[in-house]
């Protein structure tokens, strides 16, 4: 029976592959406060790959994809936002069923690829969230991880680890053997060049994407990656930053907070990171909802964050699992400039095949108003955190 809430807010319950550790010189920049290798400005010349060469591995494949460098993406933070949103303009006009017209559909193509394809979308996400501008998400996640001590005092895990026995020498010095602390495993679906973690040896990240944008980044869907059999090579951590809303399938977005359980220890965490208005402008969704539609999907919030544009959810398996429930779309809010960001629950039906990608609108709900073919957005930009 689908789930019916009511407009107050309120919502009652209705029915391995390991990413090798980062080279020692991105970690040193790190340290001194310098970009990521691959973000380094690099000199112009017919040998450096585009974005788009190095995505699509015609590139030489020891170099990840020079976002700041790329002609295609402006070095001024203001254009850089509005090529996203001509980028989000496009995409969403791709996902529109009123899309009938092939014709159309290429002139969009065409001009999607005239601002230099996906990859550039990407190159300048990315480079949006340079770290030297405090502004990856991964920050966040790491704070919680530290201070919840997730992975590292597992009680099942530290039972399982034989006692450490000190070999006693001659003239009576103890010497321990060097206990290898088991690194934390997180799963980072969407990770485009796969840096996040970098900076943190005792993260052990498993980095996909469906375009990567680096060679350590695995190129597969997160419905198709699979997921591990043994136990010990379970995730600690799934992260979605980002990612909900990318996708252009509102039952794959359901789908996506149930399938992550699959890649997760028992009460293994996932981590979602979606544009703040996602929830506080949508007329679909709002911050009870989704904690409704979480508990439904089997996740307890363990902590969530507001910032000025994005929204921060570290979530836990429970203990009681997804309900199979149906979240349908329905209306939590009323009131023009609203977005109609929704994501909706189908147990049991199949993941939808090649609905394209709608990382967001063109404008803020609220704020930017419509978007150039009159329609109203669909969600707040992502990327401007
Ligand atoms: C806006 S970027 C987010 C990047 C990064 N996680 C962050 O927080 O800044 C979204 C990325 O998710 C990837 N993506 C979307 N759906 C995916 C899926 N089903 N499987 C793997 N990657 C996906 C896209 O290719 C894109 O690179």
């Amino acid at each position: 029976m689908p789930h019916t809430n009511n407009l107050n807010g309120k919502f009652s319950r209705p029915s391995r592959s390991s990413s090798p550790p980062p080279p020692p010189a991105d970690r040193k920049a790190k340290r001194a406060g310098r970009k990521p290798a691959f973000l380094a400005k690099k000199p112009k010349s017919s040998a450096t790959p585009s974005a788009k060469e190095a995505a699509i591995g015609s590139a030489p494949s020891t170099t990840a994809a020079p976002a700041a460098s790329d002609p295609a993406i402006p070095r001024n933070r203001t254009k850089q936002t509005e090529l996203i949103r001509a980028f989000h303009a496009i995409e969403k006009q791709l996902a529109s069923p009123a899309l009938t017209d092939p014709d159309e559909r290429k002139k969009l193509e065409q001009e999607r690829e005239r601002l230099g394809g996906l990859e550039t979308y990407q190159a300048a996400s990315v480079h949006g969230g340079d770290k030297t501008r405090g502004g990856e998400s991964s920050k966040w996640l790491v704070k919680q991880i530290k201070d919840l001590k997730i992975g590292v005092d597992d009680k099942d895990k530290l039972k399982a680890q034989p006692k450490a026995e000190p070999t006693i020498l001659e003239d009576g010095t103890k010497v321990w053997p060097k206990v290898e602390r088991k690194k934390l495993r997180l799963l980072d679906v969407g990770a485009i060049a796969g840096t996040a973690y970098e900076g943190y040896p005792w993260i052990a990240p498993t980095s996909i994407d469906l375009n990567p944008l680096a060679p350590h980044v695995v190129k597969s869907n997160f419905f198709d990656f699979p997921a591990p059999e043994k136990d010990e090579d379970k995730f600690d951590v799934v992260a979605l930053s980002l990612v909900i809303n990318f996708e252009g399938s509102l039952v794959n977005r359901g789908h996506m907070l149930l399938h992550a359980h699959s890649y997760l220890t028992p009460r293994g965490y996932l981590y979602i990171v979606l544009p703040l208005p996602c929830l506080t402008n949508s007329r679909y969704l709002s911050h009870d909802r989704l904690t409704a539609i979480l508990d439904s999907t089997g996740w307890d919030v363990i902590r969530k964050h507001d910032s000025a544009r994005l929204t921060y959810w570290l979530v836990r398996r429970s203990e009681t699992g997804p309900d199979g429930v149906e979240w349908k779309r329905e209306q939590v809010r009323t009131g023009a400039g609203r977005n109609n960001f929704c994501l909706v629950v189908k147990p049991g039906s199949p993941v939808e095949r090649g609905v394209p990608s709608t990382a967001a609108s063109t404008a803020k709900g609220g704020k930017g108003g419509k978007a150039k073919d009159g329609t109203e957005p669909e969600v707040a930009t992502a990327d401007e955190e």
